[in-house]
């Protein structure tokens, strides 16, 4: 997967229009993701480990189908297929009720099906109360709380792919939070997990694909994968 990007930054707005106007922005090509070739099968629970900005998110747009590989192929049946990702598609200006429909409607919901489940995502937010506020008035907190209880509503699909859902909210959501994704888990799905913890990759998942600066560093047992990334963190005495 190549993407293009800015070679030098402007450091200023001025600088930043002057380059505009006289067309000499330059960018380089840059491989968010090389040559990576792995399966996962029906049943099994994969997890994807590796550091900031490795390529970990980006593979997951490809495997669910937002984003188009530059080269590759993955097969994969996208119509059993739902991405949970948390942050994107809210609206600080509109109200809570407001970004549940918004929210709902880019992950695919229905509106019928978001009237039906409305006062379930409320409840499970716990933010009775609070939904005709303005978004830019609830803490982070709140606003990762709503966006996963609107993604998890939603019945357990067949390939589930889950990109840094865990660890939202407070300790007592957390619990709450990591139950819910634990019942989806372990229900009969293949899933694709990204996680930056371990102990989330050995504790559900019953292979580890770890991806390093774009590449395939290891796959296999989850305990030997998450040794050795582990091993990458240790600071040299
Ligand atoms: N649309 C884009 N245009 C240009 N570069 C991009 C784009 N999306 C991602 N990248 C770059 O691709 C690389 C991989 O990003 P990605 O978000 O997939 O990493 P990640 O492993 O999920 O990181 P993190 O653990 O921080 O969430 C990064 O260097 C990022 O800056």
């Amino acid at each position: 997967m190549q993407f293009r990007r800015a070679k030098d930054e402007a450091t200023s707005i001025k600088e930043l229009l002057v380059r505009t106007l006289r067309r000499e922005h330059s960018y380089e090509e840059f491989k968010a993701l090389d040559n990576i070739s792995f399966t996962v099968h029906q049943g099994e629970v994969a997890g994807i480990i590796g550091t900031n900005g490795s390529g970990k998110s980006t593979m997951l747009k490809i495997i669910s189908g937002a984003l188009i590989p530059t080269s590759g192929t993955v097969e994969v049946d996208r119509r059993k297929v739902q991405l949970l990702t948390l942050g994107t598609g809210f609206d600080v200006e509109l109200t809570g009720r407001e970004n549940v429909y918004l929210n709902g409607a880019i992950i695919g919901y229905t509106r019928e099906y978001i009237d039906e489940k409305y006062s379930d995502i409320v409840k499970f937010a716990e933010l009775e109360g609070f939904m005709e506020e303005k978004v830019r008035n609830y803490s982070s907190g709140m606003v990762s709380r709503l966006g996963f209880a609107i993604a998890t509503v939603r019945d357990t699909p067949e390939i589930l792919i889950l990109d840094e859902v865990l660890s939202v909210g407070d300790m007592f959501f957390r619990q709450k939070s990591e139950a819910r994704i634990r019942e989806m888990i372990h229900g009969g799905s293949t899933v694709l997990i990204v996680s930056h913890s371990t102990s989330v990759i050995r504790n559900n998942c019953t292979k580890a694909i770890w991806i390093e600066k774009g590449r395939l560093r290891a796959q296999g047992d989850p305990r030997d994968v998450c040794d050795a990334y582990e091993k990458l963190k240790e600071v040299p005495k």
